[in-house]
């Protein structure tokens, strides 16, 4: 007897309310397309950020920027700020916006741009990609280089030629989907460590992101594919502290570097001198500025770069119900610092690395 086929699949779907089409990143790339001057930003980023990674450079690279992007008048204020400064600090400093759009959360919460660029809970993923791909092709085209994290595996697809850098988060570092991905992603990509403090999963995830992977993925013209990769050597640390605290200091960094060692990583390390390295408390990402910087100049060459929480203004808001009441330029997710404590952590992590540029130019 053959079995009885069931028509009406009432076991499949049932937590799901809805399917909507998804732009193609083709479409999307049409009517956006990557301009001559944002080809050169990233090209030219990309192969600074490559080189510093590798330790080939004596330059710092400082991703500093908003924790997340949720106005674009506003992201771009702060962008043509930070194109000053770049140019200005560029003999001794490297420095990439953080562009922010896609937030993962620890419970739940307001997901970003991409995901929810009205910040009404509608998620117009389509308009999301749009404003996001936008955002993106105009700090490039600033002259800034763009740095993001990449959450969802689908998305670098629609921005991966907009990118210098990439990371992936605390709460991702561990997943297969995110190492299989970054495997396929044109940009270095730092790894931060666990929310609960453990590194070596950062360890081990630049290990498996520079070899080959094959994973479930999307073309270039929107079609569900199998996509296979050829790895990507340029993943790097990021410590972000943990639950137990900060660990950006030396005894940490050594940590790391054994961790490293063991595993045959020879790239640097960046620190994040926010989330738990600040304990959550914007103004205490100062300190970790300051140390790791210092430590740095002492010699330490594995140090390569650091990351920032800034905004155009200090702290951060809840996102009211009538955006109206929004306040300008404050974050909406993590606590940042303001602009002027921005432009004297960069001007000061520019006179101490005169020291280190110099000496590692004339050696
Ligand atoms: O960087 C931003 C946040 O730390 C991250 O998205 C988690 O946020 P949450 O703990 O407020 O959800
Ligand atoms: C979410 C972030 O950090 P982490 O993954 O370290 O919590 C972030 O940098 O926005």
């Amino acid at each position: 007897m053959p079995e009885k086929v069931i028509s009406e699949p009432v076991i499949a779907n049932t937590h799901v309310s809805r399917f909507d089409p998804l732009t193609s990143p083709r479409d999307l790339k049409a009517e956006l397309p990557l301009t001559e001057k944002a080809q050169q930003t990233v090209t030219r980023a990309r192969q600074s950020v490559q080189r510093i990674v590798h330790k080939e450079d004596p330059r710092l690279l400082l991703i500093v920027g908003p924790c997340s992007i949720h106005d674009e008048a506003q992201a771009l204020e702060y962008a043509a700020r930070l194109a000053k400064l770049r140019t200005q600090y560029a003999d001794r400093l490297e420095i990439v916006m953080r562009v922010y759009m896609d937030k993962p959360r620890t419970t739940v919460g307001w997901r970003g741009y991409l995901n929810d660029p009205h910040m009404n809970g509608q998620n117009d993923f389509n308009l999301g990609l749009k404003m996001t791909r936008r955002l993106m092709l105009k700090i490039n085209e600033l002259g800034v280089p763009v740095g993001t994290e990449l959450l969802d595996p689908f998305v670098p697809q629609y921005i991966d030629d907009q990118l210098s850098w990439g990371a992936i988060g605390a709460r991702t570092t561990e997943s297969q989907t995110h190492r299989a991905m970054v495997s396929g992603v044109s940009a270095p990509v730092g790894f931060k460590n666990g929310t609960g403090g453990n590194i070596k999963l950062a360890v081990d995830a630049i290990v498996s992101a520079g070899k080959p992977h094959t994973f479930l993925g999307i073309t270039d013209e929107g079609q569900a594919a199998v996509v296979s990769t050829r790895g990507n050597p340029d993943g790097h640390v990021i410590l972000r502290g943990g639950r137990f605290g900060p660990n950006y200091a030396a005894e940490h960094v050594q940590e790391t570097l054994g961790l490293m060692t063991d595993a045959k990583v020879t790239a640097g390390l960046v620190v994040d001198c926010s989330h738990h390295n600040s304990n959550y408390q914007f103004e205490k990402q100062l300190d970790a500025w300051h140390d790791v910087i210092l430590q740095r100049v002492a010699g330490n060459d594995a140090l390569i770069g650091l990351m920032l929480e800034s905004n155009l203004n200090e702290g951060k808001q809840g996102i009211p119900a009538d955006h109206a009441d929004l306040k300008y330029g404050v974050s909406v997710t993590d606590a940042c610092v303001g602009w002027e404590s921005t432009e004297e952590l960069l001007k000061w992590a520019y006179e101490q690395m005169g020291a280190v540029v110099k000496s590692e130019v004339v050696s």
